[in-house]
């Protein structure tokens, strides 16, 4: 059985509650800027979009085949054909009674005519075509503005223009797409023992994974960042980076610095230039995630353990960072899956543990950890598919149970 350890630390903000205030703490900044359709990826409308035109504008063909009156077939007898419509290329004249015209897939239906019958189920013999089989009035038409309708609202502003939205957008024609201005985020690591990859590991360095991992997620999220490298353990020096981001920035992302070590100044820092929020969580990774203001500037101090960072990350500052940029968005769709192993948990704080989560035999879901827990193992992280959200108050999770897990897969990290 679990039990409350000496380290629970009563008075850790619960998540919920500190999300909550977070969110209400920060503005949108609404600023609008028109992009060209190619440079729209990845950022969020600024205004809904309505349809210009009907789409399609023409009602069209879905097949290879022949276009004809429904009212001439029954009777068992061949129509004359008169013409070819290609996609590009309208057949001009007309449908009459008895006739039919050769439609490949995507061309305008020729006036006249409503049902387009396939070319596999139909007999042709000089110049006659004879339908066989059954044919549904109206069958392989892809009618106008059976997609959309001129004036149709299409997207709600805040919408995120992914590949699909894009997609949709170009059939509209649309050539400059109204953004809004991406956010400017200033990201830093901080910590004496960070080296730049490539660079020589001194006896006690590491190299810094966070910023690259935190840039990442950053730039598939559309937003502008200004990269401060690694500054060093040095209040002073923390000082004048802060200062100088928080003037252009929108909201600023350190890692490290924010425990009760000697040498973890961020937080030290920001209460000194800005002001605190918050800072301490009951939450597992990233307890001493601190969230703050210098000036107008938003601020997110991640901790320093890579499982930390990326997870607070997720949790905390890209909602946040939603909110500041105006994003329509639902929150994470939460799924139930079976523990198909237990999950060592301790009550006193919400645990994010990284899982994996496969569909079972049975067609239920069932998930296991995705190895260590601890929030310096980074490699476990880059193996799990998913997050489970294990209630503060709880202790461990036995086999059997029913867990409540966000995939993670296929998302922006
Ligand atoms: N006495 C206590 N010690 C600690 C507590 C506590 O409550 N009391 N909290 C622990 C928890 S929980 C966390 S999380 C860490 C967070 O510490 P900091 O945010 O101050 O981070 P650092 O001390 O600077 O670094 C922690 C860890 O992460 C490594 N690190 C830092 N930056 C990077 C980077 N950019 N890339 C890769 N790895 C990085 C660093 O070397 C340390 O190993 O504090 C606990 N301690
Ligand atoms: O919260 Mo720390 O993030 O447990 O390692």
């Amino acid at each position: 059985m679990a039990i409350q350890d000496c380290c629970s630390q009563p008075g850790l903000r619960p998540f919920a509650d500190a999300r909550a205030d977070m969110l209400n703490r920060l503005e949108m900044v609404a600023e609008t800027d028109f992009v060209p359709l190619e440079r729209a990826l990845n950022q969020l409308l600024a205004e809904p979009v309505a349809s210009p035109l009907d789409v399609p504008s023409f009602a069209n063909s879905a097949m290879d085949g022949y276009a004809l009156r429904a009212e001439d077939i029954g009777d068992g007898r061949g129509l004359e054909l008169i013409g070819t419509s290609l996609a590009g290329h309208p057949f001009t004249g007309r449908v009459g009674p008895g006739q039919c015209v050769r439609i490949m897939t995507g061309a305008a239906m020729p006036l006249g005519a409503d049902t387009v019958v396939m070319q596999e189920n139909c007999r042709s013999e000089h110049n006659i075509i004879t339908p066989c089989g059954p044919v549904r009035p109206g069958q392989h038409v892809r009618q106008a503005a059976e997609d959309l309708a001129q004036g149709e609202a299409v997207f709600g502003a805040g919408m995120r223009i992914n590949a699909r939205v894009l997609s949709v957008l170009a059939s509209l024609g649309l050539e400059q797409v109204p953004v809004r201005r991406p956010l400017r985020v200033a990201l830093l690591s901080t910590g004496d023992e960070l080296k730049e990859p490539g660079e020589l590991l001194a006896p006690g360095d590491i190299y810094d994974s966070n910023r690259i991992g935190l840039g990442a997620m950053l730039t598939r999220l559309g937003i502008e960042i200004t990269d401060y490298g690694i500054i060093r353990d040095d209040p002073e020096r923390i000082r004048e980076v802060l200062l100088k981001a928080a003037a252009r920035a929108d909201a600023i992302i350190t890692s490290g610095g924010v425990s009760v070590g000697d040498a973890d100044y961020t937080r030290q820092v920001l209460e000194e230039v800005g002001e605190i929020g918050f800072w301490k969580l009951a939450i597992k990774p990233g307890k001493p995630f601190a969230f703050g203001h210098i000036g107008r500037c938003a601020f997110f101090g991640l901790p320093g353990n890579p499982v930390s960072a990326a997870v607070t990350f997720h949790l905390l500052a890209r909602p946040a960072l939603a909110k500041m940029a105006g994003e329509r968005s639902s929150g994470p769709l939460l799924l139930q899956a079976r523990a198909l192993m237990p999950f060592r948990k301790t009550p006193g704080r919400m645990d994010f543990q990284r899982g994996i989560v496969a569909p079972q035999a049975d067609g239920s879901l069932g998930a296991v950890p995705a190895g260590s827990q601890s929030s310096a193992v980074y490699s476990a992280m880059a193996e799990a598919n998913c997050l489970l959200h294990l209630e503060q108050d709880r202790g461990d999770v036995a086999a059997g149970e029913t867990v409540t897990l966000e995939l993670i897969d296929g998302l922006y990290w």
